[in-house]
């Protein structure tokens, strides 16, 4: 039983070491396991470090393989460049060879170039010297330039003089006399009863030969024939009329004028003769120009003339004198203000024909200035003038105006007066370094369309037209004033104190101041070659011989120095 306890007890401690051992080789095997797991993570990390290192590796191969890439095509470009650069170069090897044979020859010309510049500058020596020279004596010609000019203004004073010695010579009133062609117009059924009722053409219709219409022609002119080949200063009129007993009494009439225009006369052939009166307004005299005569004589035409460059009538042309003389005398050293109007007396009433609107309703008046014997008309537009061209639209306008008012009142144009008024003022204010003598001198140029100067019609007079009686008793009236003024012009040359009725009509009033002894006045009678209109004719011829026979006493400038 001992045996057995202490073999159970040996048993026992046998169990308790193996149990030791047991637990021993436990925690052996767990401290192992804890190991196992500590190696495996190692080896986990170490799997991941590998790894990583291995992705690195790869892009840093990838990056290398770029930058050999890289590396390679600027390889190729600059090889390119540097094949470039060698053409380059070689083209430049042969540019340095050329540009040196080049520089050889501009040495070889420079040399050259050189002598010559040698040789230009002694001649540039001896032309240094010709220009001395010549400067002295540019300043001796300007001097003398200086003193001719001022000699040419002292000429200037004399040439005035002697053109007005000539104008006074010539007659302060003149009278030119003007016969306008046949028109077409003027060979028609209605002028052909007129003028050829004995005739025996059957054909009235109008429609005629080129034979017979010349024939006709020559049946409906007046017998007028121009004996002054050499000074066209004559006129000679033949009519024949039956006498009380059936006889046929012939009469020839003899007119003298200053000038006298047949119907061939061109408007620059007139004007060729009326062009100086438009220099003496420019010299400061007051210039009339009248055209007289019966409705369809041309006064019209001789006044404004047609739109053609050759039929441009006195005005358009006046005016454009009036600037070129202007112009020329600015090298003379005066100064200009040229300001224009243009009226219409129609009915012993002023109409302006610049004025606004389409009919003037303004009443104006007439205001003289006996201090400085310049004239104005109230309310009127007075129109500063820059140019010819302006003038031109000016008179367009006033024809425009004065159409309108011939629609209003039949045919008026023919039955007013007309009157383009320029007035020039000039200074003397000298040339560049010379200075001016301040004188001043103002002028005016009247140019008048008179109104149809037939006498009253026997039609009318029987109250058939009152207002065409009023119309004639009114031109009659101005008309018979004007020549009233100028005949009393005429006897005041021997008496001083003779009254001048200038109040007897407006037109006579408004040019008082430019129809006195101060002025210079120039009628152009204007007659139709009609032998219809010979009894016109030759009353117009007596009116204008009357004018012509007429002297005014000397024209004055009007001028003072300031
Ligand atoms: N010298 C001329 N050359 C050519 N045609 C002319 C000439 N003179 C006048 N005429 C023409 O004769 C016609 C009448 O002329 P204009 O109208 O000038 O006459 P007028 O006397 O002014 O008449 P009114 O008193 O009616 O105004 C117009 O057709 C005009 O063109």
């Amino acid at each position: 039983m001992e045996a057995e306890r202490s073999k159970v007890s040996e048993l026992q401690a046998n169990q308790l070491a193996l149990s030791r051992e047991l637990a021993n080789a436990k925690s052996q095997e767990l401290n192992q396991r804890r190991e196992l797991v500590n190696a495996s993570d190692e080896i986990e990390n170490l799997k991941k470090r590998h790894a990583r290192e291995v992705m690195d590796l790869e892009m840093d191969v990838k990056k290398r393989d770029r930058e050999i890439r890289e590396v390679n095509e600027d390889l190729r470009v600059c090889r390119g460049d540097l094949e470039r650069e060698r053409e380059t170069v070689s083209t430049l090897k042969s540019t340095i060879q050329h540009q040196s044979t080049a520089h050889l020859t501009m040495t070889t010309q420079n040399g050259a170039l050189q002598a010559q510049i040698g040789a230009l500058q002694s001649q540039v020596d001896v032309y240094a010297r010709t220009v001395s020279d010549l400067t002295l004596k540019l300043e001796a010609a300007q001097k003398e330039v200086e003193e001719m000019k001022k000699d040419a203004m002292d000429s200037e004073i004399v040439r005035r003089k002697l053109h007005n010695m000539v104008q006074e010579l010539k007659g302060n009133i003149r009278v030119f006399c003007r016969v306008r062609p046949i028109l077409p117009s003027d060979i028609t059924p209605t002028d052909r009863l007129l003028t050829s009722s004995s005739s025996s053409h059957s054909d009235m219709s109008g429609s005629m030969s080129p034979e017979e219409a010349e024939r006709l022609k020559v049946e409906m002119l007046a017998n007028m024939v121009f004996p002054d080949r050499r000074d066209h200063k004559e006129i000679v009129i033949a009519s024949s009329s039956e006498s009380a007993t059936g006889q046929e009494r012939k009469e020839v009439y003899n007119f003298g004028f200053d000038r006298v225009f047949e119907p061939e006369s061109t408007q620059a052939e007139v004007f060729e003769e009326i062009s100086q009166l438009a220099q003496s307004c420019t010299d400061g005299y007051n210039v009339c120009i009248f055209a007289y005569g019966q409705t369809g004589s041309g006064k019209s035409f001789t006044m404004e003339g047609g739109a053609s460059e050759s039929s441009v009538g006195m005005i358009p042309r006046a005016v454009e004198q009036v600037f070129r003389v202007a112009e020329e005398m600015k090298t003379r050293g005066w100064e200009y203000k040229i300001e224009g109007q243009f009226l219409e007396i129609y009915n012993e009433t002023i109409n302006d024909l610049l004025g606004k609107g389409e009919f003037d309703k303004k009443k104006h008046e007439i205001k003289h200035d006996a201090k400085t014997g310049s004239t104005r008309v109230t309310d009127v537009n007075v129109v500063p003038l820059h140019s010819a061209s302006q003038v031109r639209s000016l008179l367009s306008l006033a024809q425009s105006r004065r159409s309108v008012a011939a629609t209003l009142m039949n045919e008026r144009s023919s039955r007013s007066h007309s009157v383009f008024t320029l007035r020039i003022t000039g200074v003397n204010v000298g040339l560049g370094g010379c200075g001016g003598t301040g004188e001043r001198c103002e002028g005016s140029l009247n140019l008048v369309d008179l109104a149809g100067s037939e006498r009253l019609n026997v039609s009318f007079a029987n109250g058939a037209d009152k207002e065409r009686v009023r119309e004639t008793q009114n031109i009659n009236k101005s008309l018979s004033a004007l020549g009233d003024v100028i005949a009393a012009l005429g006897e005041k040359g021997e008496k001083s104190d003779k009254h001048i009725p200038y109040r007897n009509s407006k037109l006579t009033y408004l040019l008082q101041n430019s129809l006195s002894g101060n002025s210079k006045t120039l009628m152009v009678l204007n007659l139709s070659p009609l032998a219809a209109h010979l009894n016109e004719s030759l009353t117009s011829l007596r009116f204008a011989t009357k004018v012509n026979n007429t002297t005014i006493g000397t024209a004055k400038k009007q001028s003072r120095t300031s």
